[in-house]
């Protein structure tokens, strides 16, 4: 006999555990969530939401500097001590307020730490050791992700910092060692320069964000080496140690680095290891292999977000969640599932996963590289524009640079990827998104016509470009 009796049990009350258990209960179904830490999850407190306090005000005085009469107008320095005090106000970390709303929408929250107990059984540990046994004719793993220390001598001894340390710092450090040139490690050497910080970033491939087109590594490359900031590319990290105080990260190109404090922005893996997953024969520690459906095992076990084989991305992880919240209410009320672009299927995970990465310049994307592309087999012509030479970029900031491509697959004559790089892109990319999903032709995008003077003109040009 369980304590409790549910229709779905979701583990891990990150953003994209809350959407499933919500988006289930909204329709009928009986939810609890499980979390062993703070309800809102990695995104709420150590990554997304910090992170992008971090680095707004960053953004916003670098943009001033590209405009004649403002610059002066902005000189002096950073406070970085009132920038803090408002990542603390959208980030502190107090999960009263998310907690609240969880039961105000009807859903149960267990405190505790989640495993597997066998098929439909979930079994929580709560702080003070005791236990509550839960059966639901559902089950969604929503754990999220920690990050991955690579085997570095010494990294596990020196404090080193992850994104937890990095996005809730208290005080800015005089120096930081960054070790990865992904995502995090770009984003977090962009605010902690903009803070004061000497940085130097660290990066074992010959470029920075290697998923993306090579040329928005090259810009954000060039311009994060203008600004200052220490890059060493096609570089690793062999032995790290402390010395009175100071980090000493040793390079195998011969060299030494000292700084304040290491952040370790190497990769990150499925928090998955202790969930109980050999209790239904699944490895432990490995990313949840969900299909379209979300499914992972029978018409039970049910994998999203970072813990799953989808985008580590929130939008990402919160687009599985809705998909799998109506599977869920579906299955239960015998409902056939529908097809690839019902509310049934996360079709978007294989065409269309946009990412903005906020430094400086930004990075927005979806869809595939042109690499990528030909690698899938698609017969694809790519081409580009600077974005500075459109009249609506020229006027967003003085010596705008950046730039945007289009990956069509010229047999379907629609674009298959899309990246834009550049002051304020961010919000471009959506427009790429409506026209990756949508598969609209390029005959047709041409009737879409952007707004002048506004940066989306880059349209226009990336179509002539194209030859229309
Ligand atoms: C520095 C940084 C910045 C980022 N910025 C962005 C961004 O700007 N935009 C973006 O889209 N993505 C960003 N990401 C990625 C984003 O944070 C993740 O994709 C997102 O948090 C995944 O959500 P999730 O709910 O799957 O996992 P999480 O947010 O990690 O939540 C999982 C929750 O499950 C809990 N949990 C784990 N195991 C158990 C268990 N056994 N029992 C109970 N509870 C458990 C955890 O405590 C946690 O609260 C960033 C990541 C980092 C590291
Ligand atoms: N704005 C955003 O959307 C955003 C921001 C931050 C993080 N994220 C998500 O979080 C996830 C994790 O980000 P991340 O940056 O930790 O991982 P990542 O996989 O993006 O990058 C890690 C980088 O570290 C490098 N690396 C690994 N081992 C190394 C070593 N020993 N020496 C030197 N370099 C090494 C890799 O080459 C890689 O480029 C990403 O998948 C991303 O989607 C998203």
């Amino acid at each position: 006999m369980s304590d409790l009796e549910v229709d779905v049990v979701v583990i891990g009350a990150g953003p994209v555990g809350e959407n499933v258990a919500d988006r289930a209960h909204q329709q009928g179904l009986s939810a609890a969530i499980v979390e062993s830490r703070l309800v809102g999850g990695e995104c709420s407190y150590y990554a997304c939401i910090p992170s992008k306090a971090l680095l707004r005000p960053v953004d916003l005085y670098a943009a001033t500097q590209r405009m004649p009469g403002v610059a002066q107008a902005v000189s002096g320095t950073v406070d970085a001590a009132k920038l803090l005090a408002r990542r603390d106000e959208f980030a502190g970390e107090d999960d009263s307020g998310q907690a609240d709303w969880l039961s105000g929408a009807g859903i149960t929250l267990l405190r505790g730490h989640g495993r597997l107990a066998g098929e439909r059984a979930v079994e929580v540990t709560h702080a003070d050791g005791t236990t509550t046994s839960v059966a639901a004719r559902s089950v969604v793993v929503a754990t999220g992700s920690v990050p991955v220390f690579p085997p570095v001598e010494g990294l596990d001894q020196v404090n080193a910092w992850t994104n937890q340390e990095a996005t809730q710092v208290k005080e800015i450090p005089s120096s930081l060692v960054i070790l990865g040139g992904g995502v995090v490690g770009v984003e977090m050497a962009t605010a902690f320069h903009g803070l004061g910080a000497r940085v130097t970033l660290v990066q074992h491939s010959e470029r920075l964000i290697p998923a993306t087109e090579p040329e928005a590594g090259r810009r954000l490359h060039a311009s994060l080496t203008a600004s200052g900031v220490d890059v060493r590319l096609s570089t690793s990290l062999t032995a790290v140690r402390r010395e009175g105080g100071e980090v000493v990260a040793s390079l195998d190109d011969g060299t030494e680095v000292r700084a304040a404090e290491l952040l370790v922005a190497a990769g990150r893996r499925p928090a998955t290891s202790d969930l109980g997953l050999e209790s239904v024969r699944l490895e432990p520690g490995t990313h949840l292999a969900a299909d379209d459906t979300t499914t992972v095992l029978g018409d039970w076990l049910y994998a999203v977000g970072d813990a799953s084989t989808g985008a580590q991305l929130t939008h990402m992880g919160k687009y599985q969640a809705r998909i799998c919240g109506d599977v869920l209410v579906a299955r239960a009320n015998g409902t056939p599932l529908g097809g690839r672009y019902s509310h049934h299927a996360a079709t978007a995970e294989h065409t269309a996963v946009p990412q903005v990465i906020f430094t400086d310049p930004q990075v927005a994307a979806v869809g595939l590289t042109e690499a990528a592309a030909r690698e899938a087999g698609l017969t694809v012509r790519a081409v580009s524009y600077e974005l500075g030479s459109v009249a609506g970029a020229s006027l967003q900031a003085d010596g705008y640079d950046g730039f945007a491509s289009i990956v069509v697959d010229t047999d379907r004559g629609v674009i298959v990827g899309a990246t834009f790089v550049g002051q304020d892109v961010a919000d471009m990319v959506h427009a790429a998104t409506i026209a990756v999903v949508g598969e609209v032709p390029v005959e047709r995008l041409w009737h879409a016509v952007p707004s002048f003077p506004t940066m989306s003109e880059v349209w226009l040009r990336l179509l002539e470009t194209y030859g229309l």
